[in-house]
């Protein structure tokens, strides 16, 4: 029985990937796909437990018990739509919610309830894929690259994947078999938020709003100053440092800008950001291969290939035959596989590791 199911809900807290897969050796096949949304006051919670709060043990606990629920919905919707049943499936791998992200201070938390997912479809459930990597010294994100290695990675193709999704990361696959990978900053997280403050949406479809404004250079400036852009490889972040009140500290200089003008400004932001990442670190790579939602704004797009000089062929995973929503979830199912087969599911070059470790946790059906 080769068939995994993965389960990625990341940073931009809207809902869970799933993904259906066989592993044949090298061979990958996405035998189905399947997307839950979160109801609006389970996104609410979530973000609330981004940061410290009122009793946030029970609220956190709470959290993870209903998102057990949505997480069991994407495995049944799976079933259904391919047609098989839970004793088809070897396990269920689930990232959980992101809720601190401090490989600094030794620890990383993703919330879950794996236990209860268990219970509620029947089949092994794999979890807690980041932690052990941490323990080894290494900042246990992004985990991604070797599988985008393993799908992607073409011998003599120097190639690019760049995930955008509440943070960018990018894999730089350089054909020889060695893997550059990091987080390079935001995604959509500035640009979900502050058209949610604005507008009371949850994202910026295909950046139709970004496109009524324009780019505030004296903004754009002041956010590329970050440190963090500049710090070194092995590298992660999410939303303890990329938030609106971090945005809000650099606009109190540009209070006279148009929120559409912030919006297309924090669009360039993005795209400038993965741009000088790639350039940086991906200089001799053919291709730039874009997956995540962030691949499904236009505007974001244009901006990044811009940003890239137009030298570079900008596309994304479609072109490979990967559907750019379907990635992570696929990642975390094959990062359930490397698992049951006791195989390394880290790359110490990209996360900092002391070596390679076997990644997760398992909760016998
Ligand atoms: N049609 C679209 N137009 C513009 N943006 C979109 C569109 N569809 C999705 N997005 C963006 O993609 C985001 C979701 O992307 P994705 O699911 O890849 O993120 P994630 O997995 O939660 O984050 P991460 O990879 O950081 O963990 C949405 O919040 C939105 O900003
Ligand atoms: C701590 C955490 O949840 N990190 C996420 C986040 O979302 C994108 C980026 O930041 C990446 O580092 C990681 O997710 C992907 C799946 C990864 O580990 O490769």
């Amino acid at each position: 029985m080769t068939l995994y199911i993965g389960l990625m809900s990341g940073t931009s807290l809207d809902g869970v990937d799933g993904a259906l897969a066989q592993f044949d050796g090298a061979v990958t096949t996405t035998v189905a796909a399947a997307y839950i949304a979160f109801p609006p006051l389970l996104r609410a919670e979530l973000m609330a437990l981004q940061a410290s709060g009122d009793n946030e043990i029970e609220r956190e606990a709470m959290a993870a018990n209903q998102l057990a629920q949505y997480y069991a919905q994407c495995v049944a919707e799976l079933l259904r739509v391919s047609g098989r049943a839970p004793q088809d499936v070897r396990a269920v791998a689930v990232h959980g919610q992101t809720i601190r992200h401090r490989p600094e201070l030794g620890f990383t938390r993703q919330t879950n309830n794996p236990a209860l997912l268990a219970e509620l479809c029947g089949i092994d459930v794999i979890a807690d894929f980041r932690s052990r990597d941490v323990a080894a010294g290494g900042q246990g994100a992004p985990l991604v690259p070797a599988f985008h290695q393993a799908l992607f990675g073409k011998e003599g193709q120097p190639r690019v994947v760049a995930n955008i999704g509440g943070i960018s990361n990018i894999s730089v696959l350089s054909g020889d078999g060695r893997v550059v990978g990091f987080d390079t900053g935001p995604g959509n997280v500035l640009m979900d938020g502050w058209i949610h403050r604005h507008r009371r949406q949850e994202y910026d479809a295909d950046g139709a709003w970004a496109a009524s404004g324009k780019v505030v250079p004296g903004l754009l400036d002041e956010l590329l100053k970050e440190p963090y852009l500049a710090r070194a490889a092995p590298k992660s972040t999410g939303r303890e440092l990329f938030h609106l009140a971090w945005l809000d500290a650099r606009l109190a200089a540009h209070t006279a800008a148009a929120p559409e003008d912030v919006q297309r400004t924090l669009t360039e932001y993005t795209a400038v950001t993965l741009a000088d990442a790639i350039k940086a670190y991906g200089g001799g790579a053919d291709a730039v291969y874009i997956c995540g939602g962030g691949a499904y704004n236009s505007v974001l797009m244009q901006a990044l290939g811009a940003a890239l000089g137009n030298q570079v062929m900008v596309a994304s995973t479609q072109a490979l035959g990967v559907a750019p929503n379907c990635v992570e979830a696929l990642a975390f199912a094959w990062l359930g596989y490397r698992f049951t087969e006791r195989l390394a599911g880290n790359l110490p070059a990209v996360t900092g590791a002391n070596g390679e470790r076997v990644l997760g946790a398992l909760y016998p059906r």
